[in-house]
């Protein structure tokens, strides 16, 4: 079968405009966030989340990432307020990472970047009938990323650590319920916002950007966990994914908003 896109020499984040057009768009995702240059907005309201801890249902090794997969065929957790307009269902989170702690992240601070980044994926239910049309349309799709910093041990993480050994290869999936993803926030909620698109193919240009201003920590073990998965299936060649992040891509015409002072 044909080489389907990743994150190495031959397939990754450099060559993805060969197949994917969208990479050299006019909203791309993620950006280099520079915190002087974005401007408060008394506009921008709070984040509300109601998170049901039972809609987790499924973790996947998808072979580029681990998705943790929520039942969104209702509105079971929802992210609300903040730069949104309406109610937008969470359908999965998942993270970034690098090959060390010094880099991994996708979005990256005043040059700053991380040892890697959650994302929490929702969609904008109470407009579009599904995930895929959603994803289609310019405001379909919010996402929220944490930056995660080395450092701490981090305790609701261990839950998602693990069980990555259930999950080793491409394709693999276990049952994941009975948690609650916003025990990943860190104690603020102050956000920076902007429009731009999926980081990964097909790039599509249809997310609402909220990222978080406080990182969060999680243990050098626990970030060596995530590139312990591999990126090969069970029938093929061990490859560890020690690598899964987009490097910031150009602002263009673009303004991102501070919620904060
Ligand atoms: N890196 S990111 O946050 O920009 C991002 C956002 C969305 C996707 C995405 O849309 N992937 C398709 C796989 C998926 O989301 N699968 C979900 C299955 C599912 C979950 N609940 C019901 N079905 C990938 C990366
Ligand atoms: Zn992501």
């Amino acid at each position: 079968a044909r080489q389907s896109w990743g994150y190495q020499d031959h397939n990754g984040p450099a060559v993805w405009h060969e197949r994917f057009p969208l990479a050299n768009g006019y909203r791309q995702s993620p950006i280099a966030i520079k915190s002087r240059e974005a401007k408060y907005d008394p506009l921008l309201r709070p984040l509300s989340f109601s998170y049901d801890p039972t809609s987790p249902k499924v973790i996947l090794n998808c072979g580029y990432a681990f998705n943790v997969e929520f039942d969104d065929t209702e509105d079971r957790s929802v992210l609300r307020a903040g730069p949104l307009k309406g109610s937008y269902r969470l359908r999965q989170f998942h993270f970034h990472w690098g090959p060390t702690d010094e880099y991994g992240s996708e979005h990256t601070v005043d040059g700053q970047e991380y040892a890697a980044e959650l994302h929490l994926v929702h969609w904008n239910a109470e407009k579009y009938p599904s995930f895929v049309d959603a994803a289609q349309q310019p405001d379909g799709l919010a996402v929220v990323g944490v930056l995660v910093k080395v450092g701490e041990h981090n305790s609701p993480l261990q839950k998602v650590t693990d069980v990555l050994d259930a999950i080793k290869t491409k394709g693999s999936q276990a049952t994941f319920t009975n948690f609650d993803p916003s025990s990943l926030f860190p104690g603020s909620l102050d956000y920076w916002t902007y429009l731009g698109s999926l980081t990964v193919p097909p790039l599509l240009e249809s997310v609402i950007w909220i990222v978080l201003r406080q990182p969060v920590t999680a243990s050098s073990e626990q970030l060596a966990k995530f590139r312990s998965i591999l990126c090969s299936a069970k029938s093929e060649p061990a490859c560890h994914l020690l690598s899964n992040y987009r490097p910031p891509q150009p602002l263009r015409n673009r303004r991102v908003r501070a919620s904060f002072h």
